[in-house]
């Protein structure tokens, strides 16, 4: 579960003070096992928000809670255990470009200290999720956007985050591509995964109707 009150965020300003609120006075929760769109031309504030989803970010001021825990400033050690449970997909892929697509989804087992036995047959399983079975071995130089989108989407939920965040992961993707990663996300959405997608398609919103947050000027407009 999700829960903003009262969230504001402001950015550090280059003469060390803090920027004007990029997001202002954010109210709202997000049932876990929810699936919502993120909405708002460009500025509005949806990588800030998700930002703060994914605790790349604190709030300036407001309370967050994230998976039922308060998100503290005074308490940054508890946030790595927690931002574990939180998997991120971004428009331009981020996948590490000298991996394999198999290395590639292993990494964040690999980082949580999975033996290479035990973590093999879950990145496989993954792989073939996502349908690059027999790919395993590309690097993602060798593969297409919609391909590479799919290995993130896999590195992504290979830890079973209870949360799924996505800002604009359809961004540099064809329709059918598009459509083909939004079947990925509602499925994991339908085992219980929270998902929250930032999208400036409304094309793709309605073809997938959800709940969806709005934002103007960091404001939220809608939810519902
Ligand atoms: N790192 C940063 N430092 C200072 N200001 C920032 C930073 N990141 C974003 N902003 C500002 O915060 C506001 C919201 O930006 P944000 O990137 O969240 O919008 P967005 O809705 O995701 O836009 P887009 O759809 O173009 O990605 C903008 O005014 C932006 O300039």
């Amino acid at each position: 579960m999700v829960r903003f009150t009262a969230v504001g965020l402001r950015y550090p300003s280059p003469d060390g003070g803090l920027g004007p609120e990029a997001l202002s006075d954010l109210t709202f929760t997000l049932p876990e096992g929810s699936f919502t769109w993120l909405l708002g031309t460009s500025g509005a504030g949806k990588s800030s928000l998700l930002r703060l989803l994914y605790l790349a970010q604190l709030p300036t001021h407001g309370t967050l809670e994230v998976l039922g825990h308060q998100v503290r400033p005074d308490r940054r050690d508890a946030l790595p255990a927690l931002r574990r449970r939180i998997g991120v997909v971004f428009q331009d892929f981020r996948l590490l470009p000298y991996l394999s697509a198999f290395d590639n989804v292993a990494l964040p087992l690999r980082l949580a200290g999975r033996s290479e036995g035990s973590l093999r047959p879950d990145v496989t399983e993954m792989l073939r999720w996502v349908g690059l079975q027999g790919k395993e071995m590309s690097l993602p130089e060798q593969l297409s956007g919609g391909e590479q989108q799919r290995i993130a989407i896999a590195r992504a939920v290979v830890t079973r985050p209870a949360l799924l965040v996505a800002d604009e992961p359809t961004g540099n993707l064809d329709s059918h591509q598009a459509r083909r990663l939004l079947a990925l996300l509602t499925q994991m959405n339908r085992l219980g995964t929270t998902v929250v997608v930032a999208t400036h398609s409304e094309d793709l919103v309605a073809q997938f109707p959800s709940p969806s947050l709005r934002l103007e000027a960091g404001r939220l407009v809608h939810h519902g």
